[in-house]
C-alpha cells in the first residue's frame, strides 16, 4: 500500500519529488477537449485553440490506431514544447495500464513535457491500486527530471469494478483532481446491451399509464406519453458524491453522436446540473456547447445574487418571489456565484454578461 497512515499521505512517494498539494485547485475545466496528435491536420489547429477552450488533452488511447502510437507520443512532446498555452491547461491521457505503450508514455512524456503538463487522464481504473501505481511512478520520474509541481491524476471511471470502487478511488492520492464518466467502456464492461458513446436511447423508457375505456378496462393499445430516461443518471450521481466527498471534480465523458448538438446541450447540462464541472468535448462544435452549458446562465446569476444580499447575515428565512429561501439555498447560490467568479476571471464575455446584471435585480 502506497499510503499506510493519514500522516503519510501528503508524503511525497520518492526522495526529491514535489510535495502533494493539499487541496486541488478549481480551475475553470468546462470542456477537456480531445485531439490525437498522431493526426497531422487535428495537430496542426492545436496552437490556434489555446485560449479558446479551458483544457487540450492529447489522446494517447483508444481512437490513436495501433500503428500511431509511437507517433502519438511524439507528436504530444513536439506541440507542448512549442506552444505557449497561455491560461489553458494541458492534459494527456495515457494508455491503459496493461497496454504495451504506457510505460513509455509515462517515461517520455514526464521529463520531456512534465513541467507543461497539468493533468494526466489514466483509462480503466478498476481500483485503488492503479491510482497508487501511477502516483509512485510519477513521483519518481518527476523526482529524476526535476518537475516543481506535481503532476495530477485524473481517473475514467468505465469498468463496473471502477463504478463499485469509486471512492476508494477518489481517496488514493492527493494527486487525484477528478473522474470522467467513460461510457464506451463502461457499457460494455457492464454488458449493457448499447451500441451508443453517451446519451440517452429511446428503449429506455417510462411509459405513461393506459387510459381507462367506458367500461373500466384498460387501453394498452391507446396513445400514451413516453418519456426516455438517462441511463448514465446512476453513474454520474455516484461519481459526483464520491468526489464531492474528496474534494476533487466530477466530468461527464465523450457524447459521440456529434451530429445531435441538440441532445449533446441536454445531456452535458444533465451532467451541470447534478453537480459535474465539465464535460469532454470531441470534436470542435461541442466546445461551445459545453462552454454554455457548464458556465451558470445570467439569470441564474442575478437570482443568485438576490438572494445573497436579502438572506444578510445568512441566518433566517426570507420571501423572494413567492419562495422561500433559507442558509440551505443561500449555500446553493454561493456555489453558482463562486463559479461565476472564477470563470468570470478567464472568460471576458463572461464576465461582461454577469457585470451587465442591473443592481436593481440584485436587490429587488
Ligand atoms: C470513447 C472514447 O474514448 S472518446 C475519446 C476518444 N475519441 C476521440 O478523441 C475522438 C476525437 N475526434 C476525432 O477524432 C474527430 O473529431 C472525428 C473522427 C470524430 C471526426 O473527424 P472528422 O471526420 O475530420 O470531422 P469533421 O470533418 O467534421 O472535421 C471538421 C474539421 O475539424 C477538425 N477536427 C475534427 N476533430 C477535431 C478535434 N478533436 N480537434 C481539432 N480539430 C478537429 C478536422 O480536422 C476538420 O478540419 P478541416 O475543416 O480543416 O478539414
Ligand atoms: C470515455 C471513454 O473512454 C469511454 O467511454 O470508454
Ligand atoms: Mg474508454
Amino acid at each position: 500500500m502506497s499510503h499506510q497512515s493519514a500522516k503519510d499521505f501528503f508524503r511525497p512517494l520518492a526522495v526529491g519529488a514535489p510535495a502533494p498539494l493539499r487541496e486541488i485547485p478549481a480551475r475553470p475545466s468546462r470542456a477537456i477537449h480531445f485531439f490525437d496528435p498522431s493526426n497531422e491536420k487535428m495537430a496542426a489547429k492545436i496552437p490556434g485553440m489555446v485560449g479558446t477552450v479551458d483544457v487540450l488533452l492529447g489522446n494517447l488511447e483508444d481512437a490513436v490506431k495501433a500503428d500511431n502510437k509511437v507517433a502519438a507520443r511524439e507528436g504530444l512532446v513536439k506541440i507542448a514544447q512549442s506552444t505557449d498555452f497561455g491560461p489553458t491547461q494541458l492534459w494527456t491521457r495515457i494508455n491503459a495500464l496493461d497496454s504495451p505503450w504506457v510505460l513509455d508514455d509515462l517515461t517520455t512524456l514526464v521529463p520531456a513535457i512534465g513541467e507543461k503538463l497539468d493533468v494526466i487522464m489514466v483509462p480503466k481504473v478498476q481500483g485503488a491500486e492503479d491510482i497508487h501505481y501511477v502516483d509512485r511512478l510519477l513521483a519518481q520520474l518527476e523526482a529524476k527530471a526535476g518537475i516543481s509541481r506535481p503532476i495530477l491524476i485524473h481517473a475514467i471511471l468505465e469498468t463496473a469494478r471502477g463504478v463499485a470502487n469509486v471512492e476508494e478511488i477518489c481517496g488514493a492520492s492527493p494527486r487525484m483532481q477528478g473522474l470522467s464518466l467513460g461510457p464506451a467502456d463502461l457499457a460494455a464492461d457492464r454488458k449493457m446491451k448499447t451500441t451508443r458513446v453517451g446519451g440517452g436511447h429511446p428503449g429506455y423508457l417510462v411509459r405513461e399509464d393506459p387510459p381507462r375505456d367506458a367500461n373500466g378496462d384498460t387501453r394498452v393499445d391507446a396513445q400514451r406519453a413516453v418519456f426516455q430516461q438517462d441511463l448514465w443518471h446512476y453513474t454520474i450521481a455516484k461519481m459526483v458524491d464520491a468526489c464531492a466527498m474528496h474534494g476533487i471534480y466530477p466530468y461527464y465523458g465523450p457524447f459521440g453522436d456529434i451530429a445531435d448538438v441538440v441532445a449533446c446541450e441536454d445531456q452535458f447540462r444533465n451532467a451541470f446540473l447534478l453537480g459535474c464541472v465539465g464535460t469532454w468535448s470531441l470534436h470542435p462544435k461541442q466546445i461551445a456547447i459545453a462552454n454554455k452549458v457548464f458556465s451558470p446562465s445570467v439569470e441564474d446569476i442575478a437570482h443568485a445574487r438576490r438572494v445573497v444580499a436579502a438572506m444578510g447575515d445568512g441566518t433566517g428565512a426570507v420571501m423572494i418571489d413567492g419562495k422561500m429561501e433559507d442558509d440551505a439555498s443561500l449555500k446553493q447560490c454561493l456555489v453558482l456565484v463562486a463559479l461565476a467568479e472564477q470563470l468570470a476571471e478567464i472568460d471576458p464575455e463572461l464576465k461582461a454578461a454577469y457585470d451587465a446584471i442591473p443592481d436593481s435585480e440584485v436587490d429587488a
